[in-house]
């Protein structure tokens, strides 16, 4: 029966989702939920402002404060259709007098934004026109991604039906090996679970190896949750989230699931051995350690994206560049995912390690991630990237090869020009 009897203990969805549709919840159940946080970019918001105009006759939001409008996509406009969108959406964003407008130079990636802003907070509901709203997961909120007329009703209501998910605890112990990341992490837990393993369940992660976890780490769990098909992936949030948060200056308090809250299933890993992991194309959960992989030659190296363009990201790929060069006939391309985590790169003399091992910097954008600019990869190209997705196509022309890694497993193979180990340089 779909419903079923609500239980009196909750998990972190089931909570989240009950308190935006104001009722018990369970999994199953069709509910109408208040939106805490509507986020559009400079590709989705057009077809967003186009459906709201549509329907209303006029572009309109139920709360300019609830809604965000960040350009990442294009950035800066690489050619006239990306301009014309982005005058689009900067106009919307001055007539709704949307505060949460982030232009060009003036944010980042959208995922890394919404968090590193204080934006996104435990327990809120949050909803963005891309599927990797789901980032925010990392301090504990319920954020999904979702389709263009969605996101227009949204505007137009601020609430917006979910069906209440079943939740998975996905629990993680052990001490990571030095060279192994949340990043192998993740790919392993894919790879085991493959790219629909999850789908429409809300994953939580637990364990100690994910209460060790900085924030930056558990974003890149939770951005690439949406890899398995999850709906959400989320992080109780614990001191570690309450004292990012508060560098931010938002006070908030510790959120999770209720003790004994039912899943339907739960996953166990133990990661103190586990190897740097790659995913080969042309799927994510096409997943080997790294030392079936090792040798392949590539042409380009990617280090960034919302999965794993961090300031903390940069600085385990700059210690293994450091004094280095990236090989001969290789790209080593290095975009931080934000303006914020490039500064800080720029002062620490991070940027100036990259560029003399011969990367080529950029400020931050998308951009290469999914084949839009600075780096389009060529026929029969292989790149290894540490972003989130290697599907056909996904960086460029239909026969190039994208292989998934850490930042450090990327930086590694940049200096060697094959698929390397990176545990030999740390
Ligand atoms: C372009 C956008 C809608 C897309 C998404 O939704 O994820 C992109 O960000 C991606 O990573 O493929
Ligand atoms: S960095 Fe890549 S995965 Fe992330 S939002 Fe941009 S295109 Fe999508």
């Amino acid at each position: 029966m779909l419903g079923g009897c609500a239980s009196l203990t909750k998990t972190m969805a089931e909570k989240i989702l009950g308190r935006a549709s104001g009722k018990d919840v369970s999994p199953g159940e069709i509910v109408e939920a208040n939106i805490d946080l509507a986020m559009v970019h400079d590709l989705t918001g057009p077809h967003v402002v186009e459906v709201v105009e549509e329907i209303a006759g006029e572009v309109k939001v139920w709360d300019p404060e609830k809604v965000a409008i960040i350009f990442d996509h294009h950035v800066p406009a690489d050619k006239i259709r990306a301009a014309e969108l982005q005058v689009i959406m900067r106009r919307v964003a001055r007539k709704l007098g949307i505060k949460k407008f982030h232009d060009v130079g003036r944010g980042g990636i959208c995922h890394q934004v919404l968090v590193e802003e204080g934006y996104a907070r435990p327990g809120m509901l949050i909803v963005g026109a891309d599927s990797h709203t789901v980032t925010s997961g990392a301090v504990g909120a319920f954020a999904t991604g979702i389709g263009a007329s969605d996101m227009a009703m949204v505007w137009l209501t601020g609430k917006l039906w979910f069906m209440v998910p079943e939740s998975i605890k996905v629990n993680v112990i052990g001490k990571l090996p030095k060279g192994v990341y949340a990043k192998d992490v993740i790919l392993h837990i894919i790879g085991k679970v493959t790219v629909d393993g999850a789908t429409y369940k809300a994953v939580e992660f637990h364990g100690d190896t994910i209460r060790n976890m900085t924030i930056p780490d558990r974003m890149t769990l939770s951005n690439m949750s949406v890899e398995m098909g999850a709906k959400a992936g989320m992080v109780p949030a614990d001191e570690v989230t309450v004292q990012y948060l508060r560098e931010r200056g938002v006070e908030v308090k510790p959120f999770g699931p209720d003790p004994g809250a039912h899943y339907e299933d739960e996953w166990n890993f133990e990661v103190s051995k586990l190897e740097p992991q790659v995913a080969a194309p042309y799927s994510v959960d096409n997943v080997h350690p790294v030392s079936e992989l090792e040798g392949t030659p590539i042409d380009q190296a990617f280090i960034g994206s919302c999965t794993n363009g961090r300031y903390e990201d940069f600085v385990e790929a700059a210690k293994i560049l450091k004094g280095r060069k990236v090989a001969e006939g290789v790209r080593c391309i290095a975009i931080p995912a934000s303006i914020k985590q490039y500064m800080k790169l720029l002062k620490d003399g991070i940027i100036d390690i990259l560029a003399e091992a011969g990367c080529f910097v950029a400020h931050s954008t998308c951009g290469p991630c999914l084949g839009g600019h600075l780096g389009v990869l060529g026929p029969e190209e292989v790149a290894i990237s540490s972003s989130n997705r290697n599907f056909r196509g996904r960086m460029g022309h239909p026969t190039s090869k994208v292989y998934l890694a850490s930042p450090a497993t990327v930086a590694a193979s940049a200096v060697e020009g094959k698929i390397a180990d990176p545990r030999k340089y740390l």
